[in-house]
């Protein structure tokens, strides 16, 4: 079954195009890197996903749910990370889970397991009650992303997730989402201008200039060259 699915998406900023035609199936369970250099698209991209803005060129299917003739089931299916923190940093992050929760009409025992269970997946149980403000950096990007998971979604979307944040807490962060795709079947579109965040087993699609320059395994797409190699060869291609 197909996690996500986009079809011949086009999206123009006025007359500057940002996405050109762009098709790709990401497969339900798999971890999916969006590889991109600033300005690729990768946020247009995010923006259409999420439904902040519309394009009359393309189809969306998210778990198999058209987003333009079924708004509602499509995205109660998508969870996502953006590049900006969006958390309450006066609040424990049990209460910024709670209030997300009740966003999502989720309250009383079964908003209590779900927080539960998503902070138990992201090793933040012992955190709960501490201020979102006291919080590394680390941390509080995996309180987002547990709250991006309470309502069940099917497809986790992650807007360049380990800007700003150290060496380990990165490795630890894209290791936990990896993770979570591999043993609960999570779809995952992770975007990224960070090779080493991608590894060889991973589904992975390359923007350069609003198209799609690659779509196939990293092992696939890099050959016997080094990824981050391969990706500066491709996107210092002309458009
Ligand atoms: N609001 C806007 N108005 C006009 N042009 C825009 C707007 N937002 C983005 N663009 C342009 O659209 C193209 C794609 O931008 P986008 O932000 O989607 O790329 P990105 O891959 O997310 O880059 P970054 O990694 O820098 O966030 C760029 O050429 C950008 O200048």
């Amino acid at each position: 079954m197909t996690g996500l699915s986009v079809r011949n998406l086009s999206f123009s900023y006025g007359s500057r195009r940002a996405l050109s035609d762009v098709s790709f199936d990401i497969p339900q369970g798999a971890f999916c890197a969006l590889l991109g250099p600033n300005g690729a698209g990768k946020s247009t991209l995010f923006g259409l996903l999420t439904r902040l803005f519309t394009s009359p060129e393309g189809t969306i299917t998210v778990a198999g749910h058209e987003l333009r003739k079924t708004p509602r089931a499509a995205l109660a299916e998508i969870g996502v990370v953006f590049q900006q923190s969006t958390l309450d940093v006066s609040l424990s992050v049990e209460r910024n889970l709670k209030y997300f929760a009740a966003l999502h009409g989720l309250a009383g025992a079964e908003a209590a397991r779900r927080i539960d269970a998503a902070l138990d997946r992201l090793d933040m149980a012992e955190r709960r009650r501490e201020t979102v403000r006291d919080l590394n950096g680390g941390h509080r990007r995996r309180t987002e992303i547990a709250r991006a998971l309470i309502h069940s979604p099917s497809v986790l979307l992650l807007d360049e997730p380990t800007v700003g944040l150290d060496a380990a807490s990165r490795a630890a962060i894209t290791a936990h989402v990896h993770d979570l795709a591999a043993e609960t079947g999570l779809t995952v579109l992770w975007a990224t201008h960070l090779t080493d965040e991608i590894r060889d087993t991973d589904q992975l699609l390359i923007l350069h200039k609003g198209e799609i320059r690659a779509d196939g395994t990293a092992a696939e797409i890099r050959g016997n060259t080094p990824l981050t190699e391969h990706f500066l060869r491709v996107t210092a291609q002309p458009a």
